[in-house]
């Protein structure tokens, strides 16, 4: 486990990790998500103790990372992919890792093999990809087989075949029992990969919550149902429009959006109502839209416009509107 207490970076007079207080549960995949400038790497880097927090403590299994005797058999971590010497082969630099914490050479090789470099180890590192220097850095990441893991954007540069690669690795990992703790800025991919979230914003914590009570919370519930028979149709709608609080759309092709209904109330109701539907589900929010509402006032760096002026408020809690559709877990 990884605990925050109180963690603060002050870098001159501007306050980048604000007070984070969090536990990094283990036996699940925690992804850590903010803006642009939120203070993830930062606080990444407090936590493996290469930079000092102003205030606050960050933990590792109860432990600062200072005070850890052999670093790489109790946190594996990639922070900056291309962080290793260009004149030095994959392996070299490997070994060179595994010397400092006592690990064997022949696991240097084994990670080679596990994140697919075995053939590009001996060639200088300078000469790899972004996502073979990823893929480097995951193997760094793995070498001491330690209980925790953190990786910063550890899918950036992977091809198709990587991403999948990387998801299958944490999830096994935490499946595992181990704590693994990633950032990435590709939503589609952290709604398959984690369970729990962490979400930062201008250095503050905006959420700490399970991936399902995330997208629930982000909109209310909604329900997609398909009505062949036109009279059918209009009697459900009338039916549903009824209830307080329900909203029905209706596509040109007689798909109905119901909104304020799960598709267990509307298949309930239809049955009741004997009206035949030929499709019916849950309409989820993705992860992108929950995140983007939730984030909205903490954005710094904000595309084609000012950044917002005001942070995220201060007790976690924020008004989020729902309502796009996504494609669920
Ligand atoms: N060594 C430093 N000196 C001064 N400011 C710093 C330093 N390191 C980071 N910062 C600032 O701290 C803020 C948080 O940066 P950080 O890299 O932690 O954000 P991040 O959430 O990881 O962002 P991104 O998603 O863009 O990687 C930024 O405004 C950055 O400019």
């Amino acid at each position: 486990m990884i605990s925050l207490r109180g963690l603060t970076k002050r870098y001159g007079d501007k306050l980048v990790v604000d007070d984070l207080t969090l536990d990094v549960r283990s036996g699940r995949v925690t992804g850590f998500l903010g803006p642009n400038g939120a203070g993830k790497s930062t606080t990444m880097r407090m936590i493996l103790g290469l930079d000092h927090p102003t205030r606050g403590r960050a933990l590792i299994a109860g432990r600062p990372y200072a005070d850890l005797r052999r670093p790489l058999r109790a946190v594996g971590a990639m922070l900056d992919a291309r962080a290793v010497h260009p004149a030095r082969s994959g392996r070299a630099h490997l070994i060179a890792q595994a010397r400092a914490n006592g690990i064997p050479v022949r696991r240097v090789d084994e990670v080679l093999e596990t994140v697919g470099l075995g053939e590009a180890a001996r060639r200088p590192a300078g000469t790899y990809s972004l996502g073979m220097s990823g893929r480097l850095g995951v193997a760094g990441a793995l070498l001491g087989d330690p209980p925790v893991l953190i990786l910063d954007e550890p899918v950036n540069g992977l091809d198709p075949d990587g991403v999948r690669w990387i998801r299958r690795l944490v999830r096994d990992r935490a499946a595992e029992g181990r704590t693994v703790f990633l950032s990435s800025h590709l939503m589609s991919e952290m709604q398959l990969t984690a369970d729990h979230l962490v979400v930062i914003g201008r250095g503050r914590l905006l959420d700490d919550t399970s991936m399902a009570d995330f997208l629930a919370s982000a909109s209310p519930a909604s329900a997609r149902a398909s009505v062949p028979d036109p009279e059918e149709r209009a009697a459900l709608v009338r039916r549903l429009t009824a209830c307080d609080g329900v909203g029905v759309e209706t596509s040109a092709d007689g798909t109905l959006l119901v909104e304020g209904r799960t598709a267990a109330e509307v298949g309930d109701l239809a049955h009741h109502c004997g009206v035949r539907l030929h499709g019916l589900g849950d309409v989820r929010v993705s992860l992108e839209q929950a995140y983007m509402d939730l984030t909205a006032r903490s954005v710094e760096y904000v595309t084609g416009g000012p950044a917002a002026e005001t942070t995220g408020p201060p007790d976690g809690t924020h008004g989020r509107s729902g309502g796009a559709e996504g494609d669920g877990r």
